[in-house]
């Protein structure tokens, strides 16, 4: 018999009459790896911070090894063993690993920093969990996959037994995964009990022992994972059968809507984007893989106009936007749904309504004149909310309370629902339960088809495979490869994405 490493009895959390959490009971056993999954705003956040002692809970108790605890903040949590990797990490990019590692928690040699002790402490802690990265490295030189290292080293270092992982595969390469999931497999070895929140069931169903699913705040489902089924977890998140494969049927491109040409961002003998040329046409979806820091931050911004380029050329719709900014490309036709929708995807103190409008409020029938037609707003907005299924009570709530998972939702929907010719979409599904990534795959498609030219960014593999048309790999500011969907799959382009192109031929 397994000994109980972590329960809960009855928590509960409401933000005012909503119920986050409505009587969550959780049961891990040690060296267990346990997935948390629901749909957006079934609780799952809530539930973590709770346990990682970022907000009290209104009712219920933790339990620790069968002791109860009441974490008084994140410290208190960590003091008992608890550790969390956020999506958002939290590092210093200007300080080294070790620095990042030991912050807070130097050794000491009298009254001074012991930084010898610390670095062979590092680099001991790295070596017996398998956490392959340089001490002394920079962290803002380092990869993705590399920085989430050192966050696991981070709560190993404060001796956590319990690790939580919020979406911990969301940005990284099919190689990083793996890696990660060896780490795992390392750490639940040693006995240390992880915590998965997830969105995604191929991994449940290859790194967890066991889950528990939570529905409108509360658990529906706690299974061995052997003992059940994608199907059947799906089942128990949103009550309905969801289709997981993309029905889609060959492209028929028409006229070019973007014409990129030499582009180059960046000075020097080593561009960030390094004269790079591509055309996007209408009615198809071409999609950019790559290791982010590859220059498709920069590629982007340079195309929306949030950035002017050192060089080249862009053409959309015919008319030259190069130097012009990003309310002349949103007026020569360009959507866009950004990366980072809690920055610059939405307004988070704005109301659901506003923020479903944001860029087009001087269009009809919203404008009136230099007034808004605040019917046709809300009108509009609520709407959107129940095409969408944003959760949320009505259209004039702020946006910043909703979760990660509608939040995306509400970017979404603005943006598809004008009919510019171009859509950038920049992980489009990222942070969004099954349900809704199966509705906003079908709609991107649907648009396709609709002869819009459709430019799709995203770090999931299985999601540039299921909707492009066709594969632009980028990798250090050039396209590595351009390949017609039907020539790609996970392997290739992950070794396409580490520059890897002898392999791959
Ligand atoms: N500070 C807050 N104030 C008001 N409501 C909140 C707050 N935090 C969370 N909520 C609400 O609680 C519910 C649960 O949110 P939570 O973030 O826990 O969901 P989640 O399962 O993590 O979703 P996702 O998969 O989208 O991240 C949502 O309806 C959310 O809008």
């Amino acid at each position: 018999m397994q000994m109980v490493e972590l329960e809960t009895a009855g928590i509960v959390k409401r933000f005012g009459t909503l119920v986050a959490n409505d009587g969550i009971d959780l049961s891990v056993a040690r060296g267990e790896v346990h997935a948390v999954m629901g749909e957006n705003g079934a609780g799952k956040s809530t539930l973590m911070s709770i346990l990682y002692g970022m907000q009290a809970p209104d009712e219920g108790s933790i339990l620790l090894r069968g002791q109860e605890v009441r974490f008084r903040s994140a410290v208190d949590a960590i003091d008992h063993g608890m550790g969390m990797v956020h999506q958002a990490f939290k590092l210093f990019n200007s300080l080294t690993v070790w620095e990042n590692v030991v912050y807070g928690r130097e050794p000491r040699r009298g009254p001074a920093l012991d930084r010898r002790a610390a670095i062979a402490q590092v680099a001991a802690l790295a070596e017996r969990f398998r956490l392959s990265v340089d001490p002394t490295a920079r962290v803002g030189d380092l990869s993705v996959g590399v920085r989430q290292r050192v966050e696991i080293l981070k709560a190993l270092y404060r001796d956590a037994r319990i690790l939580i992982l919020d979406e911990p595969t969301a940005v990284l390469t099919p190689q990083e995964r793996d890696g990660l999931f060896d780490v795992i497999r390392t750490l639940k070895a040693d006995q240390r009990t992880i915590l998965f929140v997830t969105h995604k069931l191929h991994e449940v169903m290859a790194i967890t022992d066991s889950v528990t699913v939570l529905r409108q705040g509360r658990v529906t489902e706690r299974i061995a994972t052997r003992d059940t089924t994608p199907a059947e977890i799906i089942r128990a998140m949103t009550g309905r059968v969801v289709n997981l494969t993309v029905d889609r049927k060959p492209a028929t491109p028409g006229a070019a809507v973007l014409d990129v040409q030499a582009l180059t961002v960046g000075t020097g003998a080593k561009p960030v984007v390094d004269d790079l040329s591509f055309r996007l046409h209408a009615g198809e979806i071409v999609g950019i893989a790559g290791v982010a820091g590859n220059g498709q931050t920069e590629l982007i911004e340079a195309l929306t106009g949030l950035r002017r380029p050192d060089g080249g050329r862009v053409t959309l719709s015919g008319r030259d936007v190069t130097e012009t900014d990003v309310e002349a490309h949103r007026a020569a036709g360009l959507a866009y749904v950004p990366e980072d929708r809690a920055v610059t995807g939405t307004a988070r103190a704005a109301s659901a309504a506003d923020n479903l409008l944001m860029g087009y409020q001087r269009k009809a029938p919203f404008a009136e004149g230099l007034r808004l037609n605040a019917k046709a707003v809300a009108e509009h907005a609520r709407r959107l909310i129940g095409r969408f299924g944003v959760k949320i009570a009505d259209e004039t709530v702020p946006v910043g309370t909703l979760s990660g998972g509608n939040l995306q939702k509400v970017v979404i929907a603005r943006e598809l629902t004008h009919q510019a010719p171009l859509l950038i979409a920049e992980q489009p599904t990222r942070g969004v339960d099954v349900g809704a990534i199966e509705f906003i795959h079908a709609e991107l498609v649907a648009e396709r088809d609709r002869g819009r030219a459709i430019l799709l960014v995203s770090a999931e593999l299985s999601e540039i495979l299921a909707l492009s048309d066709r594969i632009l790999v980028m990798y250090e500011g050039r396209i590595l490869a351009d390949i017609p969907a039907g020539a790609a799959d996970e392997d290739r382009l992950g070794l396409l994405m580490a520059g890897r192109t002898g392999q791959a031929a």
